[in-house]
């Protein structure tokens, strides 16, 4: 449009100012043409923009859903080896700038490629000597860009892995700030904030350097080729080889040819940054599951019934952590948990008892030996039996932003009030939370930081009751209460523990002397195991337990 909207408007000048016999009557039709073509013009660069827009905004909205789909799928197992902050940037930034190449980029690629071509071929049909030049020019500075993109894709990659470490940095330190306050590192750690800021300025300025220094490049060599084309022109039409409307169309086709390559410049940065970006983005969507799904699922009968819980020979070694130690964090592990009743896994530091329930929960595989739930191997159980198998109190309890009831309805989301109330009141904090100033409807703030910690334990005990999994994991669930807060905690883990089969991580000997199976790891092996009292007449890492813990108490 841009091409005959410059030879409609040349033919006008040459019929109604420039040719010998002025033919004024003759102007309205290239006029007409013209008035058209400015109007075509216009609404085609309205039609690219919608459409560059509505499919940049399609391709953000179905890559978060698709990361969003698979980092639920790749589960615990893939986001505790990696930062939280990467793993936020890759879904929101990374998704961004992938917006930008998608929306802006490419399709600014496809009309500087498709557009000086037929604008360089009309100028070649008026005059070829500046078609010639033009097209020399106008190839030269996409043809230049594998050599730009050596330069620029590197400072690109690593402007992007700078601002991954610095937002990495800045969630840690929100995450942990009442961690870095009470240890006084507040300073050490801005220190480290700001090291970080400055490599991320380094970098930026390195991509922006790079960026400008290839915009200048390409403008000068445009720049110089628009001149070359009017100068040449000029001299012809000096020597009466094209005329004054001729060589005015020069000058304005050589400017519509190199117009689309000059506004390429402008989003290479985007294209370079979306580049950088999308490494990161598919690295994620390409992923290996640490716990990939069962080709051919199978179930184990009815879900809500405990199942009896066999572990054989299972060694597990957590991906890239013990590279050629041959230490894995658990080693050769064989159990058998019958249903409805309750294991005690305890164990120094660093034994493994974490693992093996990481292990339950199926957020990794065992690299050899099996895990089964009624004779099914985990890794063969259908996904949605095994989400739907376990239920977990933990130590620190994860409350999200929002409501009590809102927490509570994650573990069943068509609960009613009732229901709500009821599972309150078996945890042991209906009080609680009827004495809130709204109630279930109270607010209770990112982490639960409105709640005690042994508040927060007893609504995970309501999760629990409520998503009914016939196998529960309490994760040194009474170890960080006092004794007021424990009786009601016990209390209602005793309640939760009735009819569904236990695996409970604990140090103290009050809880491992409720458990009818006690397993005791040391460095991921399986060292001692049996019920509590057939373990007491045993000298072995149990004696010592309960020997230390009776020094502590006397
Ligand atoms: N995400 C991980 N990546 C790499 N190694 C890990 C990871 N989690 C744990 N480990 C290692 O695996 C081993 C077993 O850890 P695990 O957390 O199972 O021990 P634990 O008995 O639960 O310890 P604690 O009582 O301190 O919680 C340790 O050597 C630990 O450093």
């Amino acid at each position: 449009a841009g091409a005959g909207q410059a030879v409609a408007l040349a033919e006008t000048i040459r019929r109604a100012l420039i040719s010998g016999a002025p033919d004024p009557a003759g102007v309205g039709g290239p006029l007409a043409v013209t008035g058209l073509l400015v109007v075509l013009r216009c609404l085609l660069l309205w039609g690219r923009d919608q459409a560059a827009n509505r499919t940049a905004s399609l391709v953000r909205a179905r890559l978060r859903l698709r990361l969003a789909d698979r980092l639920l799928d790749l589960g615990p197992g893939h986001t505790v080896t990696r930062p939280a902050g990467t793993l936020r940037t890759t879904i929101a930034d990374g998704v961004e700038a992938i917006r930008a190449y998608v929306g802006f980029y490419l399709p600014q690629v496809v009309v500087s490629l498709g557009g000086p071509l037929i604008v360089v071929a009309v100028l070649t049909w008026q005059d070829p000597v500046a078609g010639a030049i033009t097209g020399a020019c106008v190839v030269l500075v996409p043809a230049s860009r594998p050599f730009w993109r050596r330069i620029m894709g590197a400072r690109s990659q690593r402007h992007w892995a700078a601002y991954e470490d610095f937002a990495a940095r800045v969630l840690d330190a929100l995450q942990g700030m009442t961690t870095l306050k009470a240890l006084g590192a507040t300073g050490v750690y801005g220190h480290r904030l700001r090291r970080d800021a400055l490599a991320l300025y380094r970098a930026t300025m390195g991509d922006l350097a790079a960026s400008s220094a290839v915009y200048v490049i390409s403008a000068f060599l445009l720049t110089a080729g628009t001149a070359l084309s009017v100068v040449v022109a000029a001299i012809r039409h000096s020597t009466g080889q094209l005329d004054a409307a001729g060589l005015l169309l020069v000058a304005w086709l050589t400017a519509e040819a190199f117009r689309p390559v000059l506004e390429l410049q402008n989003y290479w940065h985007e294209g370079f940054h979306g580049l950088a970006a999308g490494k990161g983005v598919f690295a994620l969507l390409d992923a290996d599951a640490p716990a990939p799904a069962p080709v051919a699922p199978v179930t184990r009968g009815p879900s809500n019934r405990p199942p009896r819980l066999v572990l054989r020979e299972v060694t597990f070694a957590y991906p890239g952590a013990h590279p050629g130690t041959g230490r894995p964090a658990l080693r050769g592990v064989t159990l058998e948990i019958e249903p409805g009743t309750t294991l005690a896994v305890t164990g120094r530091s660093g034994s493994g008892k974490s693992t093996l329930v990481n292990l339950l929960q199926r957020y990794f595989d065992p690299q050899s030996g099996r895990i089964l739930a009624d004779g099914v191997d985990l890794r063969d159980l259908d996904r949605d039996e095994v989400r739907a198998m376990t239920a977990v109190v933990a130590q620190d309890t994860y409350l999200f932003h929002g409501t009590v009831a809102d927490n509570l309805r994650l573990a069943r989301p068509d609960a009613d009030l009732a229901t709500l109330r009821e599972a309150a009141r078996r945890a042991r904090i209906l009080d609680v939370v009827d004495g809130l100033p709204d109630g279930f409807d109270t607010v209770v703030g990112e982490r639960g930081a409105r709640l005690s910690g042994g508040e927060r334990q007893r609504i995970a005990v309501a999760r629990a009751l409520l998503k009914d999994a016939p196998v529960l994991i309490l994760d040194e669930a009474t170890s960080a209460v006092d004794g007021e807060t424990e009786a009601a905690l016990r209390e209602a883990l005793g309640e939760l523990r009735a009819g569904r089969t236990t695996i409970m991580i604990a140090h103290r000997l009050s809880s491992l002397i409720d458990a009818d199976l006690v397993a005791v790891l040391d460095d991921g092996r399986l060292v001692e195991h049996g019920a509590p009292a057939d373990l007491a007449g045993r000298s072995g890492s149990w004696s010592d337990l309960v020997a230390a813990q009776s020094g502590v108490t006397r």
